[in-house]
């Protein structure tokens, strides 16, 4: 995806606008800031979700704020939203690189079976969900919650199957300045 895309999702999340009866998503799509406006009705769902967010511009930090409770209570609707734009818009492969920044302290409060995150090469995976779907059993995810999975996750060999699953669970990456060496596997 081109530079020029990826500011122009940023500015997608740094423009989403919650009002009480949908979600109206101003996107900039290119440099030269041809605009393209996408509404989507959402009902009565987020009933507890009034407030005005805007924020105006797409630097990474601002970005990061934005999007601050993008995957939290009513902030995963706010995520859906925004995936769902990002689909329309770019198609669902490009959901990855449009995600929030976690530091690894943020990461760490998510070790719970009510929340549970983990890191595999510095991409943030929400396993909450998968917890009781995972052949290996919950409990050895579990230690993992909060922390980083990856050499546990590439050294326990699992199928290219598995690794295929993790975009599912896709909901970030670690900022920068956390990163650790990416691993390879075969
Ligand atoms: C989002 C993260 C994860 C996903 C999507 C995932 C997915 C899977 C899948 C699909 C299998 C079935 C075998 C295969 O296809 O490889 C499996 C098995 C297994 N996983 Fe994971 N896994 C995850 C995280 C982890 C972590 C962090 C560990 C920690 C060591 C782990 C340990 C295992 C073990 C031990 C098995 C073996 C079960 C067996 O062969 O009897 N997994 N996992």
């Amino acid at each position: 995806m081109s530079s020029a895309m990826k500011k122009g999702i940023c500015w997608a999340l740094a423009t989403l606008q919650v009002t009480h009866d949908d979600i109206e998503c101003e996107t900039a799509l290119t440099d030269d800031q041809a605009q393209k406006s996408v509404h989507l009705p959402l009902g009565n769902k987020h009933n507890h979700n009034h407030q005005h967010q805007q924020k105006n511009t797409s630097k990474g930090e601002t970005f990061s704020s934005a999007t601050s409770s993008f995957n939290q209570g009513s902030g995963s609707l706010i995520k859906d939203a925004v995936h769902s734009v990002v689909d329309t818009l770019f198609g669902r492969e490009d959901r990855e690189n449009v995600q929030p920044r976690y530091s690894r302290q943020d990461i760490s409060d998510h070790c719970s079976p009510d929340s549970c995150w983990l890191v595999i090469n510095n991409r943030v995976y929400d396993v909450t969900r998968f917890l009781r779907m995972h052949p290996g059993g919950e409990d050895i995810i579990l230690e993992y919650g909060g922390h980083d999975a990856t050499t546990a996750f590439i050294d326990k060999g699992h199928s290219s199957d598995a690794f295929d699953m993790l975009a599912e669970y896709c909901i970030g990456e670690v900022l920068e300045e956390d990163r650790y060496p990416e691993m390879n596997h075969t």
